[in-house]
């Protein structure tokens, strides 16, 4: 059994999708129930602090709320959160499940009063089924076919006040008519390194693991900015921590632990490095159009453009220009390896 799960985690250690029915399980003991608990996003926080502080107050559905933002930043834990602190249950289901305007209907006609309805990856939502929700957002009402061919007719139903919670990697993606309907659209960040000390602090203590202030703060530094990434490593620390040392996990058996995971003092794993050395040796630095360098590597370009460059970008090791990526001076530096000659502009082109 255990081997079994062992087969399943990824080859690539910092992907930041869960990678197993098992590490959706610690993932699920390792979430945080109530707001207070949510490290970081202060600022999404603070929102829906007063928002559902507010709704509560006046005995009303919490507004619409879209969340967006790179996998394993806490979207699905702040679902869960709003329900909780809502006192309300949560149905969970995502875009690509929901196939039929039937489906949708069935779980809109099951909330009740105040409930939340999550659905992750709600861009991937099909045209018929969009349709639906627009009234149900708008009004709580749904229109639904009865019968078929020259006798069908459409009927109203009245649902209860709900609450939609909407998550997407993609805000882009998602059509306008959409988006408008949500009241409340909050945009999550990447977390800071502090943050993230606290967050691995706290899993250790879930998880009951020795650790120092130290070995949190270096598997923080190397998490690229994500949760989800930081947990993983701090259990694969752990692990190594058990069998190369005595289970405390100090700084210098987090970063012995790292180095053997190829997790680079920056976070930078084997994909990273991948694409950024494509970027140099393949393309001459760029630009380079996402399809080429999604060939050049082997990886899907969503996988590219949601998951690998976000981090890369916001920290200045990629550039998005209109005709393509762009190493930087720090992707140079990063690997050792001379930038360009002097007087190109790494930038320009
Ligand atoms: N603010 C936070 N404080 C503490 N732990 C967090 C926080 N945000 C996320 N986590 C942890 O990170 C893990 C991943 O979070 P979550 O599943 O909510 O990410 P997500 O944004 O829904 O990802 P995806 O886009 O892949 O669905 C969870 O197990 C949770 O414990
Ligand atoms: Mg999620």
């Amino acid at each position: 059994m255990s081997i079994q799960a062992d087969r399943l985690e990824p080859a690539r250690i910092i992907s930041a999708a869960p990678a197993s029915p098992q590490e959706e399980a610690v993932e699920r003991a390792l979430r945080p129930q109530k707001l207070a608990d949510y490290i970081g996003q202060a600022k999404v926080r603070e929102q829906l602090d007063i928002f559902m502080g507010a709704a509560r107050k006046r005995g009303e559905a919490l507004d619409h709320v879209l969340l967006f933002g790179p996998p394993g930043l806490g979207k699905t834990t702040l679902a869960h959160i709003i329900a909780h602190e809502m006192g309300v249950n949560l149905r969970s289901t995502s875009g690509p499940v929901l196939e039929r305007a039937g489906d949708l209907a069935a779980l809109l006609t099951n909330l009740e009063r105040g409930d939340v309805l999550f659905i992750d990856e709600i861009h991937r939502l099909s045209p018929v089924v969009e349709e639906i929700l627009y009234p149900a957002l708008e009004d709580y009402q749904i229109d639904i076919m009865i019968g078929e061919g020259p006798a069908a007719r459409s009927v109203k139903i009245d649902l209860q006040p709900f609450t939609l919670v909407g998550a997407t990697t993609r805000a882009g993606m998602l059509t306008n008519p959409l988006r408008d309907r949500f009241g409340i659209v909050s945009r999550l960040e990447f977390y800071t390194t502090e943050e993230l000390t606290t967050i691995v602090q706290r899993s250790a203590h879930l998880l009951q693991a020795g650790i120092e202030r130290d070995g949190a703060l270096e598997i923080a530094r190397r998490s690229r900015g994500t949760p989800r990434i930081a947990n993983r490593l701090l259990r694969r620390v752990r692990d190594y921590a058990e069998v190369r040392a005595d289970g405390r996990i100090t700084i210098d058996v987090a970063d012995a632990a790292l180095k053997m995971l190829d997790v680079d003092p920056l976070g930078f794993d084997v994909m990273d490095r991948k694409l950024l050395e494509a970027i140099i040796h393949r393309f001459g630095g760029g630009p380079v159009g996402l399809d080429n360098l999604a060939a050049a590597i082997g990886e899907e370009r969503d996988t590219i453009e949601d998951v690998i460059e976000p981090f890369l970008i916001q920290h200045g090791y990629v550039q998005r220009t209109p005709r393509g990526r762009i190493a930087s001076a720090a992707t140079y530096a990063h690997l050792g390896l001379a930038p360009p000659q002097s007087g190109r502009d790494l930038f320009g082109g």
